[in-house]
């Protein structure tokens, strides 16, 4: 029976995947994430996606391997993961009051099967005071998160409104996912 692999080091992707009720094996990818500044964010993380999945997939030939990049974009700029707590509280004050873009790619690697899709979601944050935003700092909860904020935590309250995948703003669409493992014919799905 073909394996399922994850390769992320993220919880949140393994608690999502979990919602498919079948085993699965962790793989923490040790992929390259650089890529040229001039790609569009669903070009850079349907790249990375692929990227970390073909890294797992040299250790599981055997095996479904998933990868997933998520990257947040607002006014033409593209935010990561905030490396510390000024710059953290600069993606804060720049997406306070306004809507921006949640890009997640996926990519599935089965043998020499590839298929890599991403969800945009839209999130609308509240007009944030700056005793908001140090109070969510204080929290310690932007710094492994791209953009600086986590939905699934004390971020969603800075949340009035989302247009899309709640999931997929986590980091792993998994409704479209579990479509895709089907279609390319994951034995043990429903
Ligand atoms: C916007 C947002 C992002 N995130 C997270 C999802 C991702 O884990 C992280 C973006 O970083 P990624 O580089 O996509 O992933 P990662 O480094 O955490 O894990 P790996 O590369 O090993 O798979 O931001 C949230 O948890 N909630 C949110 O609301």
């Amino acid at each position: 029976m073909p394996n399922l692999v994850l390769a992320s080091s993220s919880p949140r992707r393994k608690e999502l995947l979990e919602k498919l009720s079948i085993p699965f094996t962790i793989y923490s990818p040790n992929a390259d994430e650089s890529v040229d500044k001039n790609l569009t964010p669903s070009e850079i993380v349907s790249i990375l996606a692929q990227r970390k999945a073909k890294n797992a997939a040299d250790q599981y030939p055997d095996s479904y391997v998933i990868g997933s990049d998520t990257v947040v974009a607002h006014k033409e700029k593209v935010l990561g993961k905030p490396a510390d707590r000024e710059s953290a509280r600069k993606m804060l004050l720049g997406l306070s009051g306004c809507t921006h873009s949640v890009y997640t790619g996926v990519s599935v690697v089965y043998g020499e099967s590839v298929r890599t899709f991403y969800e945009k979601t839209d999130v609308t944050f509240w007009e944030l005071s700056n005793e908001e935003i140090e109070w969510y700092l204080d929290s310690g909860e932007p710094f492994d998160k791209a953009g600086g904020y986590g939905i699934q935590g004390q971020g969603g309250l800075l949340v009035k409104s989302i247009h899309g995948d709640y999931y997929s703003v986590v980091g792993l669409p998994i409704g479209r996912l579990c479509r895709v493992l089907k279609h390319m014919g994951f034995p043990q799905l429903y």
